[in-house]
This record gives C-alpha cells, sequence and structure tokens, in this order.
C-alpha cells in the first residue's frame, strides 16, 4: 500500500481562509480587529523563523500582529510586567510567549500569569484543567491541528486505537486529551515505554512527537494505520541542511494508509490553528459566537 499524502499545508491554507473570511465580517458588522501578541526572548534561531512566520500570517488573515522581541538577559519582573500589560489591553485578544525560554527564566510561572482568556497556546493551567475535564478551553496548536486533519480523514475517530509516541505538555498530553476526547483508546508512550516497537503496532493513529529524527521506521506501522510526524528535526543529509520528522517516511509511507509529511504537515497547521485560536479568544472576550469547525 502507498499511503495517501494528507497535505498539511494546503490544509493550513483552507483554515487560513475561513478565519479571514470571520476576521473581515468581525470588522465590517462590529469594528472589531482580532491582535495578536508574540513575545520573543532572546536569540534562538528557529524561534526567529517561526515568530516572523507567525507575524506575516497573522497580517494575512487581516489581525493585527504585535511582535515583542526582548534581549536574552530580560529579567522575569520585566517579562511578568509586560505580559501584566498584554493581559489589561483590549486591543490584544491573543498572547503567545515562544518556548523555549532562556534557562534563568521560569517558563510555567511565565505561562501561568498569562490571562487564561488570552492563552492562545494552551499551555495556562486552567486551560489544562479544563481540557482534561472536558470543558471549554483554548486548545493548544499542535495537537489542534494534528486532531482537525485526522477528522478529516477518518470523519469520526471512535473506538481508534491511539499511540501517541511522546508525554510534553505542549503537544504529548494535549494530543491524548484529545483523542480521548474523540473516543479513540488511547496510549502514550515515552523513553521508558517497554517494546516501544510492538506498542506502536497496535495504533490505527500513530502520533510521533519525540524530537528524534527519523525514529519511527516503517515495520513499526500497522498496515493501513494513520501517521501523524509531529517532529521537526534539522539534519545536515550529503551537505545539505534538512528538515525530518520523527517517522522514517518513505518506509512508513509504504504501510501506512495515511501520513504527513515534514515539512508541509504538521507545522503550517500548528500556525493556522494558532490564528483561529485567536479568532476565537476575540469573539469569546466580545460575546460573539465563535467560528465553527475551527475549535476542538
Ligand atoms: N510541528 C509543530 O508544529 C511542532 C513540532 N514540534 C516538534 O515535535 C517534537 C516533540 O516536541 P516536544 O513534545 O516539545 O518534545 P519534548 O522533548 O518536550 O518531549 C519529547 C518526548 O519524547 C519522548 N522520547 C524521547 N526519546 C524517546 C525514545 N527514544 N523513545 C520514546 N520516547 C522518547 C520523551 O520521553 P520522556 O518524557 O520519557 O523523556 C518526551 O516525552 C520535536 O521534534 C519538536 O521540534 C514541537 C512543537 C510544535
Ligand atoms: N509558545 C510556543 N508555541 C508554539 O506553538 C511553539 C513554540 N512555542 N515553540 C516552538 C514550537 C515549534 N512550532 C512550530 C510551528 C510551525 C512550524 C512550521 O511551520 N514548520 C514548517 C517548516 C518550517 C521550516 O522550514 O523551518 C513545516 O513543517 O512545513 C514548525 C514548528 C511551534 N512551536
Amino acid at each position: 500500500m502507498t499511503a495517501k499524502i494528507i497535505d498539511g499545508k494546503a490544509f493550513a491554507a483552507k483554515v487560513r481562509e475561513q478565519v479571514a473570511a470571520h476576521v473581515a465580517r468581525l470588522k465590517e458588522e462590529q469594528g472589531i480587529t482580532p491582535g495578536l501578541a508574540v513575545v520573543l526572548v532572546g536569540e534562538d534561531p528557529a524561534s526567529k523563523v517561526y515568530v516572523s512566520s507567525k507575524g506575516k500570517q497573522t497580517v494575512e488573515v487581516g489581525m493585527n500582529s504585535y511582535e515583542h522581541k526582548l534581549p536574552d538577559t530580560t529579567g522575569e519582573a520585566e517579562l511578568l510586567a509586560l505580559i501584566a500589560r498584554l493581559n489589561a489591553d483590549p486591543a490584544v485578544h491573543g498572547i503567545l510567549v515562544q518556548l523555549p525560554l532562556p534557562k534563568h527564566l521560569n517558563s510555567d510561572l511565565v505561562i501561568n500569569a498569562i490571562d487564561p482568556a488570552k492563552d492562545v497556546d494552551g499551555f495556562h493551567i486552567s486551560n489544562v484543567g479544563l481540557l482534561g475535564t472536558g470543558q471549554k478551553s483554548m486548545v493548544p496548536c499542535t495537537p489542534l491541528g494534528c486532531l482537525m486533519m485526522l477528522r478529516d480523514h477518518h470523519g469520526s475517530l471512535a473506538g481508534m486505537d491511539a499511540v501517541v509516541v511522546g508525554r510534553s505538555n505542549i503537544v504529548g498530553k494535549p494530543m491524548a486529551q484529545l483523542l480521548l476526547g474523540d473516543s479513540c483508546t488511547v496510549t502514550i508512550a515515552h523513553s521508558r515505554t517497554k517494546d516501544l516497537a510492538e506498542v506502536c503496532r497496535r495504533a490505527d493513529i500513530l502520533v510521533a512527537a519525540v524530537g528524534r529524527p527519523e525514529m519511527i521506521p516503517g515495520d513499526w506501522v500497522k498496515p493501513g494505520a494513520t501517521v501523524i510526524d509531529v517532529g521537526i528535526n534539522r539534519i545536515e543529509r550529503d551537505g545539505k541542511a534538512r528538515l525530518v520528522g520523527d517517522v522514517h517516511y518513505d518506509s512508513a509511507a509504504a504501510v501506512a494508509g495515511a501520513i504527513t509529511p515534514v515539512p508541509g504537515g504538521v507545522g503550517p497547521m500548528t500556525i493556522a490553528c494558532l490564528l483561529a485560536n485567536t479568532l476565537t479568544a476575540c469573539c469569546r472576550a466580545n460575546g460573539l459566537p465563535e467560528p465553527e469547525g475551527l475549535t476542538a
């Protein structure tokens, strides 16, 4: 079997179109423009690329983008003061603090200082708790993007065996919650899992969020399974810089039923979902109906 390629880039473009249409209506009918503030501390090159890409796409869908670039040496009090200002600013509907933060800053403390209603990353403990109990929340962008692609491909996910490899707070755990919410039977695997290959082979839906280039080979994939590759790994091959996932694409695509590529899979959906979450936050802040099909 040769897998159907799930085109995250094209899917993300459709999501952005929906967001842009809704934003245009908000402006015209309500005089409201959604605003997203992105905070970047330090000079991490990959983070800089993501932040500028986020800013560009925010403007493209008609929203206001506020970029705050702070030096590596920024102290905790200074960062918390900026977050307090953004929390109080009615023009800002979404706040994202780019991770990882420099080591001297406590990211839990910083994230939990964001107003949960503006926490478009869905990382605040209140949003984590709301998601875990099945209540309305802000849902983390990467898992939300994965869920949208899975629902689009399968319709209902009920009863499917899902394996999530990775248990981080930003991808693995919220991904597992969303799959459980859609009635999958969910297994979360990690670095201490025994016989990971065997666990993966049980999966109808296999989500890889590990951060190890091409760690999952095709013979760990159940024939016909859907493979969602979250990994973004920069490697050098034949003297060239390349981006690869956590799944060995060629061998996995030979057995899977469907697979997301890297690049062009989960990554573009993450940013599209960030824009969708900002729109959702703006609608909620103004007591307006939320966009349909763009929330979990
Ligand atoms: N496409 C996108 O939009 C995004 C992509 N990413 C990418 O996704 C990947 C994961 O990111 P993130 O969740 O932040 O990473 P973390 O490093 O926070 O977590 C990695 C997880 O993988 C597990 N793990 C590590 N090695 C193994 C192994 N050999 N076998 C099984 N499990 C293992 C770890 O287990 P343990 O807990 O036991 O240590 C951990 O739970 C990265 O490549 C990242 O770049 C991340 C965010 C967004
Ligand atoms: N607070 C916070 N929220 C995040 O959502 C967040 C973060 N911090 N820190 C870093 C990770 C990573 N992340 C990606 C977003 C887009 C692509 C993306 O668009 N990738 C393109 C390729 C881009 C390239 O070429 O480098 C693709 O896969 O096609 C990748 C990764 C969001 N993250």
